[in-house]
């Protein structure tokens, strides 16, 4: 290897700074909300019924309401505010009318005896839909009367309640009672009037507390409320009471039970499993003794492979991977149909890990249809690098081979949309695992084009990129696909992008979106990825917001009430419980032990002169101090973009270097005194402490005889000109992936890389254009030379390495400027505040919102400290790894044990998930000086000169040998 004076003896440590030194409880009161079709006098929506079941559902005898009489005081408004049960007790109007009315008999028809409620649409279907099943506004009854009991008197001071039963004294002396609990009625409302037959308007739920009521409609919005009704009034409400809420009133239909309003079931309705379905997690299908009978036979079907079917492989082979049989249910739709094991090709199988194994059976039930009715969407989130890629090769396989019922397979042709980069990536994997002569893939460039797919009868499979998607989706529409796969689906979460609503158009209803993103932290994009798979599972938007998103981020809030936190918490349960139907996340923890033992580093770079310099003139601009005066959403960014620049090279900001520095009004003001020596395309290691570091570090590796690659990422295009031009200098030979890169060089890129007879040394990666899907296990190295706001990012830009494939032990850093923007950014994600809702993605600035407080901090330079964040664990360790006097830093984890000593694995277990405080606390903590029994790292060591603070970790992991398919 050639032989170089190492950066480190020609960056002088003059030119760096010198080292541092170092409420109140309230009674229980119930709300009512309108079922969404899920009374109890309903049939559940998962059971077929039968015409008797329908009809005896229907039937309710009832009552009706009574004539006019005083009124608690009721509002129709959400405005008016719903006091406390105690001051409304004392606006309890006098209700002590002691006149009685009787209902005649006259009034009654025998026809109205049979009262048919038929608000609900009794469908055979598996979820009751908001606008399905819900009664329709207009729908009109004539039963009011038909549902009193006849010659009962009824109390008017009452009056709207229901009359008192035969025999049941009305009950006296309230005050006395104990406060009833919060019940829930499903009821039907109209505008209220004195019209004997009332025209109802719309079913809804009714919360009924002490002494008042809430009135919500199908969608959860709340459209009216009363109070001060009588405590025996509200008690004795029952199927057919009616009562006035604001000015409108309502019919009670049933009554509700406490766990369907908690989990809001009562307005989305229920889904429930298909009653055949088998729990997810079941050991390896095994073959059966028996055939299973088969339902029905076609009459007319004479061949013998029709009334005698086989399965395509051989399911009593010890190893086949059989999927489950149709449900019952199913098997009914189909009735003409044998029924047939569906097995997958023990070529593919045999390579499929247990997860992958699981995870075939489980997209195969979600579009099958066989896990819930009427859907066929699945999400698969598992973590990034769990072989979601494999998981669809074996489900694509099998669906284009195999049919349960014997006739023609399921799926004639199949659409795979992906980022650009991952185009070639499909079509390779599917040939890594069912060899070229099994299926060709069809992938859409400049040479095949997206309309002459349809003209080929090679290839079933049409790959296409989300940008060359958007071109032709005309042209895809009337190629009618019967299975689309979405990788990196996330994109989709806003349901308003061209993208999401093209790809909605299309019309296939087996859809399966990937992603390796958690999915859990907006609940609106999980609502638009779900909407996107499954259309309808939530309900409507709306409804959604009402009843699962403004109850779980309200129970959230620091100052929620109990009733709040209760409500939230079992919304958020039953949200889980109906996503966990069509969505499976596996953690990395599945495939730890196939993978080498990693290394992880937090690498704290000494600021330059030149950068402390530049970032305090940045911080006394007046564009960034009009920012702090009235913060707005671009100019933050602008401002936090400006400081991130400095961290990574000052030169960045001479005018021109990039786009952003031209229009960026606080580069132009910060360009007027920049250095003179800063220039565009001029990066010497002397102006930027992590660009020395960086050097230093390539330098060694370069050296060793390791002849290990390095991933070099940034989610910057401008800092990897800076990156490109070290390796030129240095004449290391590198490769460059960012948005520019065209589609098919990607891969080609990606390849040469991971070729173990390829030169190539760096690998310049965007975190945007390549951070997700890509394989690069031909480097051991990757080093992350700024971070994302979103953690996430950076998760996927690390697992490019460290992924299945990988035989070589890993080492991951971040570096970061000491003291400066860079570090308080790595603050916010091991706080988990990365994502909370307030700063989402650096990249959408609308969405982009700091407290004028948070913005102060992240506009400070701290320049007295090696390690601003040991500073804020209060960590009082040696920083040489030994071990803290005491844990003054307060834990959560208990299991958590302070670890700095030397050579102790952290037992930290999510290999994968955003290092926390708690974690940060238990890796090693070194600051200088780094001998190597310290950092036990050349490269690092290589640096040391320019580096005030590690935190290093190792996950050791079980190996287990690595299996790969024979290619
Ligand atoms: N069972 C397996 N045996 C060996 N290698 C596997 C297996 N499953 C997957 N791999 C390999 O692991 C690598 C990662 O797989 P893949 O790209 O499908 O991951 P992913 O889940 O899509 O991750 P990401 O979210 O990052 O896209 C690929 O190179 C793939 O070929
Ligand atoms: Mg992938």
């Amino acid at each position: 290897m050639r032989r170089s004076a190492a950066p480190s003896q020609l960056l002088k440590r003059s030119q760096f700074r010198p080292p541092f030194v170092g409420g109140v409880a309230k009674r229980p009161c119930l709300e009512v909300k309108t079922p969404s079709g899920q009374s109890p006098g309903l049939c559940k929506p998962t059971q077929v019924r039968s015409p008797k079941d329908i009809l005896s559902l229907i039937q309710t005898p009832g009552s009706a309401p009574l004539g006019n009489c005083e009124h608690p005081h009721t509002s129709d408004s959400t405005n008016t505010a719903l006091t406390d049960d105690d001051t409304l007790e004392k606006n309890i109007v006098p209700d002590d009318s002691p006149s009685q009315s009787t209902i005649s008999d006259q009034t009654v028809s025998p026809s109205d005896k049979l009262y048919l409620q038929s608000s609900y649409s009794v469908s055979n279907s598996n979820n009751l839909v908001p606008g399905r099943d819900f009664v329709r506004p207009g729908h009109t009854q004539s039963h009011a009367s038909a549902r009193r009991p006849l010659g009962q008197t009824v109390q008017p001071g009452a009056v709207w309640s229901r009359q008192v039963r035969p025999g049941v004294t009305p009950p006296t002396g309230e005050e006395n009672q104990e406060p009833p609990q919060t019940k829930y009625y499903s009821v039907v409302w109209c505008k209220r009037s004195n019209k004997k037959h009332k025209k109802w308007e719309g079913d809804a739920v009714l919360i009924v507390k002490t002494r008042s009521v809430v009135l919500k409609d199908t969608e959860g919005r709340e459209i009216g409320r009363g109070m001060g009704y009588k405590l025996a009034d509200l008690a004795s409400l029952q199927d057919g009471s009616t009562l006035p809420v604001g000015s409108k009133e309502v019919e009670i239909q049933s009554s509700i039970s406490a766990e369907s309003f908690a989990s809001g079931s009562c307005f989305i309705g229920e889904m429930e499993p298909s009653p055949a379905t088998q729990p997810l997690v079941r050991p390896r299908p095994k073959p059966k003794p028996f055939r299973l009978p088969t339902l029905s036979r076609p009459s007319h079907t004479t061949e013998n492979n029709r009334s005698n079917p086989t399965p395509l492989f051989d399911p009593a082979r010890p190893d086949a991977l059989v999927m489950p049989r149709p449900p019952s249910q199913h098997q009914w739709q189909n009735s003409n149909s044998v029924v047939v094991d569906v097995v997958v090709d023990p070529h593919v199988s045999g390579h499929l890990r247990p997860h992958q194994q699981e995870g075939v059976v489980f997209l195969y039930e979600c579009v099958m249809g066989y896990r819930t009715h009427d859907t066929n969407g699945a999400i698969l989130a598992d973590e990034m690098g769990l072989g979601k890629t494999l998981q669809c090769v074996a489900l694509v396989w099998t669906l284009l081979k195999q049919d349960p019922y014997h006739q023609r397979p399921v799926v004639r042709r199949v659409l795979v949309v992906t980022p650009s980069s991952l185009t070639v990536n499909w079509g390779k994997e599917f040939t890594k695992w069912l060899g070229r002569s099994r299926l060709q893939v069809y992938i859409v460039d400049q040479n095949n084009k997206a309309e002459n797919f349809g003209k080929q009868t090679i290839s079933p499979v049409m790959v296409i990129s989300y940008e060359m998607f958007i071109r032709c989706a005309q042209a895809i529409k009337e190629l009618k696909f019967d299975l689309m796969i979405c990788d990196e689906g996330h994109r989709l979460k806003n349901a308003n992008i061209k993208t999401a609503s093209l790809l909605g158009s299309i019309g296939c209803k087996r859809r399966v979106l990937l992603t390796g993103t958690p999915l859990q932290n907006d609940i609106q994009e999980l609502y638009a990825l779900v909407e996107f798979v499954n259309p309808g599972v939530l309900g409507s938007s709306a409804s959604f917001r009402h009843v699962y998103e403004d109850p779980i981020v309200a129970s959230q809030q620091p100052q929620s009430t109990e009733e709040e936190r209760q409500l939230g918490t079992s919304r958020a349960a039953q949200l889980n419980r109906i996503t966990s139907m069509f969505i499976l996340r596996r953690t990395q923890e599945v495939i730890n032990r196939y993978l080498p033992a990693k290394s992880e580093y937090v690498v704290f770079c000494q600021p330059t002169e030149t950068q402390l310099e530049v970032y305090h003139r940045v911080l006394g601009c007046r564009g960034l101090n009009s920012c702090l005066a009235a913060p707005n959403g671009t100019d933050t960014l602008s401002a936090l973009m400006t400081l991130r620049k400095v961290c990574n090279h000052p030169a960045l900001l001479a005018r021109g270097a990039d786009e952003e520095t031209v229009k960026s009004e606080l580069i132009k003001e910060v360009a007027a005194f920049l250095p003179s020596h800063l220039e565009v395309g001029k990066y010497e290691e002397t102006d930027s402490g992590k660009l020395a570091v960086l050097s230093c570090m390539l330098w060694a590796l370069h050296e060793s005889e390791t002849r290990e690659k390095i991933v070099v990422v940034s989610n910057y295009t401008s800092t990897l000109d800076v990156v490109a031009a070290l390796c030129k200098q240095y004449s290391y030979t590198h490769l460059r992936l960012d948005g520019s890169t065209p589609t098919h060089r990607r891969q080609q890129l990606v390849d040469r890389f991971n070729c173990a007879t390829s030169n190539d040394f760096v690998f310049l990666l965007s975190a945007r254009a390549g951070g997700v899907g890509l394989n690069l296990v031909g480097a051991s190295r990757i080093l992350l030379y700024d971070l994302d706001w979103n953690p996430a990012t950076d998760l996927q830009a690390m697992a490019r390495v460290w992924r299945d494939g990988q035989r070589k032990k890993v080492h991951i850093y971040r570096l970061l400027l000491t003291g400066t923007v860079d570090e308080k950014m790595y603050q916010r994600q091991i706080k988990k505040q990365g994502l909370s809702g307030t700063v989402v993605d650096a990249r959408e600035s609308q969405r982009v919102h700091f407290s004028v407080q948070e913005l102060k901090d992240l506009f400070t330079l701290h320049s007295d400290t090696a390690c601003l964040t040991h500073d804020l664990l209060q960590c009082e360790c040696d920083q040489q790894g030994g071990q803290a006097p005491a844990a003054s830093y307060t834990q959560q984890d208990d299991t958590t044990h302070r670890a700095c000593q030397l050579g102790s694995t952290s037992t930290t277990k999510s290999t994968s998930s955003t290092t926390t405080m708690d974690q940060l606390y238990s890796w090693h903590h070194l600051a200088p000086p780094f001998s190597s029994a310290v950092v036990k790292d050349w490269c690092l060591e290589a640096a040391s000169d320019f580096i005030t603070f590690i935190f290093s970790n190792e996950a050791r992991t079980e190996v287990a040998p690595i299996s790969s398919p024979s290619l």
